[in-house]
């Protein structure tokens, strides 16, 4: 009989997990989490604040020890295989340790110096190669200090692509970013991604979980809620029917009579679900019509992930903190 429990996961997962649990002192952080990263996707681990993502990114790089549970990374157990298996990942975990008085670019040097693996004599071209990876080769010679958070992101992730990586993990690294450091942050990751970089990053934005990534685990209260493809995710929840036109209340009334529930009304627009059963979509606007309810614009919402986590945990998605 196989043996789950000893066998080599395969080598199109990155990250295996099973039943890996975190308790602190009165607080179940990370509950039985069993995460499967498939190698060469961009996975987003998705959960409002608080819902463990950096304490089981934590464990995930043997910085913590897990209660219970176990974690494998690039198929070695962690953190017992430490020493094999981080020079291979490339982390950016609760910002980067970066030197204020150094320039971006001796900060990179530093940490390549302190790399025993890397060669000092291609050092220059590695740092000047990492620096333009990340668009930062015209601020190299600027003090970290007075880069903006956006600019020490960049860096943070250039220090960890000054090798070759087959993992990289990603602790919120657009957090605090303005609209467009976060763009930056999000081309850099798809471009790492299309090079064949698997990308694991951590974030409490759906959108940014949309847009960018091709899988997600979705958390909540340190429990694993769902995950997969972000677009299985997103269809298996029902998207909403919308109606939008002048006359709103009317509009309400009759999708009410034929079943569709959770009306909510936004301006001129109408939302609602649609019965499990769901009816000729033809037939309600028929009926609209019959009843003399201006339409202009009337469909069925593509689901979210956001509606894919509300329907799944019964909760909105709080993105306070
Ligand atoms: N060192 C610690 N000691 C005690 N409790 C902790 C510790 N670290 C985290 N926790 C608790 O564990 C829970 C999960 O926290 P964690 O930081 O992993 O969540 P998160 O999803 O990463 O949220 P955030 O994005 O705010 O960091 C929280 O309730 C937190 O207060």
């Amino acid at each position: 009989m196989a043996q789950p429990s000893t066998a080599q996961p395969p080598a199109d997962v990155v990250i295996e997990t099973r039943g890996l649990t975190k308790q602190y002192r009165g607080t179940l952080a990370v509950d039985g989490l069993d995460l499967r990263v498939p190698r060469g996707s961009v996975f987003g681990f998705l959960g409002p604040n608080g819902s463990g993502k950096t304490t089981t990114i934590r464990m995930l790089m043997g910085l913590i020890a897990p209660t219970a549970g176990s974690a494998r990374v690039l198929g070695s157990p962690m953190p017992r295989a430490g020493r094999s298996v981080l020079p291979r990942v490339g982390a950016l975990i609760e910002g980067p340790a970066l030197y204020g008085f150094l320039s971006g670019r001796d900060n990179l040097l530093r940490y390549d110096s302190a790399d025993p693996t890397a060669d000092p004599r291609t050092r220059k071209a590695r740092v000047a190669g990492a620096l333009d990876r990340v668009g930062l080769s015209a601020a190299a010679g600027k003090r970290a200090k007075a880069y903006s958070l956006g600019m020490k992101q960049r860096l943070g992730l250039a220090a960890a692509l000054l090798q070759p990586r087959e993992l990289l993990v990603l602790d919120e690294p657009t957090n605090g970013l303005d609209p467009q450091g976060m763009r930056e942050i999000r081309g850099l990751v798809r471009e790492l991604a299309a090079d064949g970089t698997t990308v694991f990053l951590s974030s409490h934005l759906l959108d940014e979980i949309e847009q960018v990534c091709t899988h997600a685990a979705v958390m909540a209260r340190g429990r694993l809620i769902t995950q997969g493809p972000v677009a299985e995710l997103a269809a298996g929840t029902r998207g909403r029917l919308a109606v939008t036109g002048p006359d709103p209340a009317q509009a309400a009334r009759v999708l009410a009579v034929h079943g569709v529930t959770g009306l909510t009304t936004d301006g001129q627009r109408v939302t609602g679900d649609l019965p499990a059963d769901p009816p000729d979509l033809a037939e309600i606007n028929a009926a609209l019509v019959a009843a003399g309810v201006r339409v202009r614009g009337f469909g069925l919402e593509r689901a979210s992930l956001e509606d894919a986590f509300v329907a799944l945990t019964g909760e909105g998605f709080d993105v306070a903190g």
